[in-house]
């Protein structure tokens, strides 16, 4: 093995501290705590894992945490009943949905109701657009993650050749925008593209979002290319990413690994989107650059 890891686990470590380290000047200014409302609908092992983490998480930034866990057989009327209670709820600056939701709530209708300027997760449509538009806006947790490492490792990825494989609302999209953000040559190949590692080739950056285990090998990759794996995927030989880690990092310059790379950054970005949030809602000034 040649390739750097990327610790994102440290690194979100640090990020939390950093927010946790700037709650107190919000609360003397706005005489409250910033308010982080997550919903969980159903019984996904996973994601009760992942929104009890977010509530811990949330507390120990010494942020209030709100948690609503909504049986599976929650409708999708009541569960918009529940997301307007928590756009009009002034101790509520961010709103999280657990995804994915039961197949019988339509998810798109649900994220469309909550407040964008609430919305920490930066799902909704008017966050996207304003990602897409270079307007102040919330973006997606783990692309913002990805970005923070990239941007820790590389530095000014001005020029960079950047290569997102996916292409989802969640992860690629976003990822795609912000690259191009700053200032990087970005493609965005996905399960369609036709000669997949052509494109590969010549990346300095791949961000792999594909949603298959082992998918990006380390023969596809140029030679010292910096990579980030944001697959999570659950198999027979434990959680492992998208790309074939130990082919990957023979060939790669950095790469991060699964677990313990884009992961803990993704509830880290939550948190800092949540300081954002409070500070927006309640009108209080948080100096440029300080997180
Ligand atoms: N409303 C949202 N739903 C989902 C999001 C999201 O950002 N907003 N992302 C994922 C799940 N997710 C957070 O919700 C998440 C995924 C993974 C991790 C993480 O720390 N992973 C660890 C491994 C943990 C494990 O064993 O499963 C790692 O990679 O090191 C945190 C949060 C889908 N839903």
């Amino acid at each position: 093995m040649t390739a750097d890891i990327i610790d994102g686990k440290a690194f979100a470590a640090g990020l939390r501290a950093r927010v946790a380290e700037l709650v107190p000047a919000f609360q003397a200014a706005a005489g409250r705590v910033p308010g982080l409302a997550v919903v969980l609908v159903g019984e996904d092992p996973a994601s009760a894992v992942y929104v009890r983490s977010k509530g811990k998480q949330t507390r120990e930034c010494g942020m209030e945490s709100f948690e609503h866990k909504l049986p599976a057989e929650t409708t999708q009327e009541a569960l918009i009943a529940l997301v307007d209670q928590l756009n009009a709820d002034p101790a509520v600056d961010g709103i999280l949905v657990q995804l994915p939701l039961p197949k019988h709530i339509d998810e798109q209708a649900v994220l469309l109701r909550i407040n964008p300027d609430k919305d920490v997760d930066g799902f909704h449509p008017v966050n996207a657009g304003r990602l897409a538009t270079g307007l102040h806006g919330f973006v997606p947790c783990t692309p913002l993650g990805c970005l923070m490492l990239l941007e820790d490792r590389l530095g000014d990825l001005t020029g960079l050749d950047a290569v997102v494989i996916g292409r989802s609302n969640i992860v690629g999209k976003p990822m795609a925008a912000l690259l191009t953000r700053a200032s990087a040559t970005v493609t965005i190949v996905h399960s369609r593209t036709r000669n997949l590692p052509h494109y590969l080739k010549h990346a300095d950056i791949v961000v792999a979002a594909v949603g298959r285990a082992h998918f990006v090998k380390g023969e596809w990759l140029k030679p010292g290319a910096t990579v980030i794996d944001v697959g999570i995927n659950r198999t027979d030989a434990g959680l492992v990413g998208d790309v074939d880690f130990d082919s990957a990092a023979s060939v790669a310059g950095a790469i991060t690994p699964v677990p313990g790379g884009v992961g803990p950054m993704t509830i880290a970005c939550l948190l800092r989107n949540t300081l954002v949030a409070a500070h927006r809602n309640a009108g209080v000034a948080l100096e440029k650059g300080v997180i």
